[in-house]
């Protein structure tokens, strides 16, 4: 039996049935898989999203796959600097930290924002645990220059990942937990510094050997033309929805702001061995479960570029929406 020639009334149950078809193959792919998630701020700015994205988290954690969270709070962070009256700026895409701010960074990413997504997940059973860079050696910070006009530019406390440890994460997939992680950390002499999340997420996919990272963030994906579409608000302009990394090394330098970490993040998941990276719309509710478990998925993909030369047929979208970017 089709749609087409169900009895009246049964059209319903089909489509909701062929949906959950649609899912198996994915099932089946990632099963057992590592999968990254990186919650950005902009995304978690409302609280019926935030609860989609815990249940996302924890449907996946039921289907069999092993979700690890890793998350930001920059908007979160911006507001309590103000209200603490404590000036805060950002040079090429990375927020200029002062050790007072840095104090502020910790308590907001740490205490407030981590604890609120792992209570929203623990409302489903005892399943998340939160911890910090900081917590068994997760990650060592190497202090980061902002590039700013083809320049390094001095922004403070920032950090890259230059090393990770990822044991106690293990140990906590492997119990059946669901790790959250704030992305702060200490460099090599316990300084502890601001780390983007986007950086942080990419690095701990990269060391787990995920099967995939995501990202969330609050537009639709990467726009071919950020101009065109900030001018129109988003509607209209295209997104590129697979992009191979060789073709976004190129595109980089061009991105304005948030996009740059977002996007470097990806590169360096996929050049570390992740099959695909996602930049997804955190603003739709659910879109985790889209791009997981639909055909088509949504957002923006990077993979690595021998994939378009025919390897990995089971990477979504495929041939047939690889010819945008
Ligand atoms: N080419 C582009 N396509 C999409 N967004 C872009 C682009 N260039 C810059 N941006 C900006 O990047 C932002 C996402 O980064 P960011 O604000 O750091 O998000 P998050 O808090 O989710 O990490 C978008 O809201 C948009 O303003
Ligand atoms: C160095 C740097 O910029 N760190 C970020 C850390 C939080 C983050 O990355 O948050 P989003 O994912 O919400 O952007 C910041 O201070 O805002």
């Amino acid at each position: 039996m089709t749609a087409a020639n169900a009895p009246v009334g049964h059209e319903n149950a089909l489509a909701k049935a062929g949906v959950l078809v649609e899912a198996l193959p994915w099932l089946k792919r990632f099963h057992g898989k590592t999968v990254v998630v990186k919650y950005g701020g902009n995304a978690m700015v409302d609280d019926e999203l935030k609860r989609a994205f815990a249940d996302d988290i924890v449907f996946l954690r039921l289907a069999g796959i092993r979700p690890v969270v890793v998350h930001g709070g920059g908007p979160q962070i911006s507001s309590m600097l103000d209200r603490l009256d404590i000036a805060s700026e950002f040079r090429g895409g990375l927020r200029v930290t002062t050790p007072e701010a840095m104090d502020v960074v910790r308590m907001v990413l740490v205490g407030h924002v981590g604890r609120e997504i792992v209570g929203l997940m623990n409302a489903h059973g005892p399943l998340a645990v939160g911890l910090s860079g900081e917590d068994a050696g997760l990650f060592t910070a190497e202090r980061q220059a902002a590039i700013v006009d083809g320049e390094e530019v001095d922004i403070g406390l920032v950090g890259d990942v230059a090393e990770v440890n990822a044991e106690a994460v293990r140990d906590l997939i492997d119990a059946g937990r669901i790790p959250v992680v704030s992305s702060v950390a200490p460099d090599a002499d316990g300084v502890v510094h601001n780390v983007n999340a986007d950086t942080a997420a990419a690095a701990l996919a990269v060391e787990l050997g995920a099967e995939k990272l995501v990202v969330l963030t609050d537009v639709e994906g990467l726009y071919r033309d950020w101009d065109a579409a900030s001018a129109s608000d988003g509607a209209g302009p295209e997104i590129v929805t697979e992009i191979t990394a060789d073709e976004l090394t190129t595109l980089v330098p061009t991105l304005a702001a948030g996009m740059v970490p977002k996007m470097r993040a990806c590169l360096r998941a996929v050049d570390g061995g992740v099959p695909e990276a996602t930049v997804i719309d955190g603003r739709v509710p659910n879109s985790l479960l889209l791009e997981v478990f639909t055909d088509q998925g949504v957002g923006t993909m990077v993979v690595p570029t021998r994939t378009r030369s025919g390897h990995q047929a089971d990477i979504k979208r495929g041939s047939d929406r690889g010819d945008d970017d």
